[in-house]
């Protein structure tokens, strides 16, 4: 296992407000959102917007959002952004489209304080569910899921990360590799909703942290009472241990926290279940065959 790769403190930002149904207004949005951020002291060195910020979080509209990367305008406005705020930007997701293979994919793209584009995650695990009385959503029926977990550093803040998107969050398989990598910080833009958010969300950002002993930063929509999605909001930062930092409402509202490399050595130095692992045991859990899903 690589050593863990973060400055010694790192300060970051999550954004969370919600899209609305004109794209317009969701870029000025995120505008104002950064700058607010950038404005707050101690400045942030990151910040983490959420799932679907310029769209709304629904498989019939994602093609009338969708947009090339990177040259698309969203694309495009994150990188002015952070490049005029010297800041580091987990951009949230937006819905893209390849035009090398037709596909419409949920994609979250990653720009250090240059603007450069230095990493991007297509969501894996596409969001097909169905509960009873609940709710029913197919992300299938729009989205192509990627294929690769993602994990990126960037070297201005020093600092190693895994990133994935909501659903994602449910396989606890991406934030083992990334933490496998050297990642201390696992980074999931997510719109869980006000069925499965009160019954899950913190628990897997709980469970994510302590499996891996890394850092959780978890950033929603906020809730829109006009919208059709309901996301659940409470965008929150967990540290290794499991303990939840600071969380949001889910109202619009932007959090700061500051994650510490001390927090994360201790907690794999005094419990270090990474080189405990038996890999001779269960090295080949993933071609086991399911004998049954039901
Ligand atoms: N929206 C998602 O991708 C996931 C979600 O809401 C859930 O897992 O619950």
């Amino acid at each position: 296992m690589s050593a863990v790769t973060l400055s010694k403190s790192l300060q970051v930002a999550l954004l969370q407000f919600h899209a609305s149904s004109d794209k317009a207004a969701n870029l000025i949005k995120v505008t104002e959102f950064i700058k607010k951020a950038v404005s707050n002291n101690p400045k942030p060195q990151l910040l983490v917007l959420p799932e679907c910020f310029q769209s709304p979080y629904a498989v019939d509209q994602f093609k009338n959002y969708a947009e090339k990367i990177p040259d698309g305008e969203t694309t495009q406005l994150l990188s002015k952004l952070a490049r005029e705020n010297k800041i580091s930007i987990i951009g949230g997701s937006i819905p893209e489209f390849d035009e090398l293979d037709g596909g419409l994919y949920n994609t979250s793209v990653v720009f250090n304080s240059f603007g450069e584009i230095i990493a991007k995650h297509r969501k894996v695990h596409l969001f097909d569910i169905s509960i009873p009385g609940g709710i029913t959503f197919k992300e299938s029926d729009s989205l192509r899921p990627g294929n690769k977990a993602t994990v990126f550093e960037i070297p201005e803040i020093e600092s190693k990360f895994g990133l994935a998107i909501c659903y994602d969050i449910r396989f606890p398989e991406l934030a083992m590799i990334a933490s496998r990598r050297g990642a201390g910080i696992m980074a999931y833009p997510g719109a869980f909703n006000t069925i499965t958010g009160p019954k899950f969300w913190t628990k897997f950002a709980v469970a994510r942290a302590i499996d891996n002993q890394n850092y959780v930063l978890m950033c929603s929509p906020a809730r829109n009472p006009s919208g059709g999605y309901q996301s659940y909001g409470h965008s929150m930062v967990v540290d290794p241990n499991g303990n939840v930092l600071i969380e949001a409402g889910h109202d619009e509202e932007i959090i700061y926290c500051e994650l510490k490399k001390e927090i994360i050595e201790e907690a794999r130095k005094s419990i270090p279940i990474s080189i405990q692992r038996r890999f001779d045991i269960y090295d080949d859990v993933s071609k086991d065959p399911i004998v049954s899903a039901l």
